[in-house]
């Protein structure tokens, strides 16, 4: 009997105002498997990550994330994944300590500190665990946003442009956060813009252009000709 897919999307349009970010997006993602969200700058890879994560609600068509329906029952939907948005979601004035404080009391953890330091660690954000992330660089930002988004191991892990901005140290990290991710069984959704990182982190890539799926492959199908090809 085959498994549900973790993620499933059929038809999903996000309306905000006159603009039609999202215009009709399918894709399925599995369990233990690793997804790339690929596209031009404005295709929807972010909407569609906001609708997976419970932030944003589909304006139609169906979204399913570990079984919790995102139209109604988008709280459920925040509790089983993990979030890494494009941009923004720190407290300036807050530590990263802090931030996974408040993140683990949010979601009732006990026994968390010892991951969460461990991560801080692999991210090299050990000796800055408790300065404000206001003087935070960009790349330092993206890896606590990853830190954050991987500390409860959830069983959706959305990861919107986790590499931006990030030294290799970080991008190792990262694809190390990624591996275990799936190793235990969780569903990993990526979006990026460079292909080469996808093709590392993940076996299987959807490309969307203007809000539509234009095509879902097998990552290693994406060679650099059919991936422009497809983005044109
Ligand atoms: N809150 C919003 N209000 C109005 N338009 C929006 C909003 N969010 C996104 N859009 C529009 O929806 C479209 C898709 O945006 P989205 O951020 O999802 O694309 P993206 O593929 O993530 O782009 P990028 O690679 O630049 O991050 C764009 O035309 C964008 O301007």
């Amino acid at each position: 009997m085959s498994q549900t897919p973790a993620v499933v999307v059929r038809d999903l349009h996000v309306r905000f105002g006159d603009v039609e970010a999202v215009s009709g997006v399918d894709l399925t993602a599995d369990s233990g498997q690793a997804t790339a969200l690929l596209g031009r700058n404005g295709a929807g890879k972010s909407t569609t990550m906001k609708v997976l994560a419970g932030v944003v609600p589909p304006t139609a068509g169906e979204v399913t994330v570990a079984g919790h329906d995102a139209a109604t029952d988008a709280l459920g939907v925040k509790r089983v994944v993990g979030y890494c948005p494009d941009v923004g979601g720190l407290v300036p004035r807050a530590t990263p300590w802090e931030h996974l404080q408040l993140s683990a009391r949010l979601r009732r953890m006990d026994d968390w500190e010892e991951r969460g330091r461990d991560l801080l660690e692999r991210f090299e954000l050990g000796d800055v665990a408790h300065r404000v992330v206001g003087g935070f660089s960009h790349g330092m930002s993206r890896r606590l946003s990853v830190v954050l988004a991987a500390l409860h191991e959830p069983t959706v892990l959305l990861l919107d442009e986790p590499f931006d901005g990030v030294d290799p140290l970080g991008v190792e990290a990262t694809l190390e956060v990624v591996a275990d991710a799936r190793a235990r069984g969780a569903c990993v959704l990526l979006s990026t813009h460079l292909r080469d990182l996808a093709l590392e982190a993940c076996g299987t890539a959807v490309v969307l252009r203007g809000g539509n799926r234009v095509a879902a492959m097998q990552a290693g199908e994406l060679t650099g000709e059919a991936y422009r090809a497809l983005l044109d």
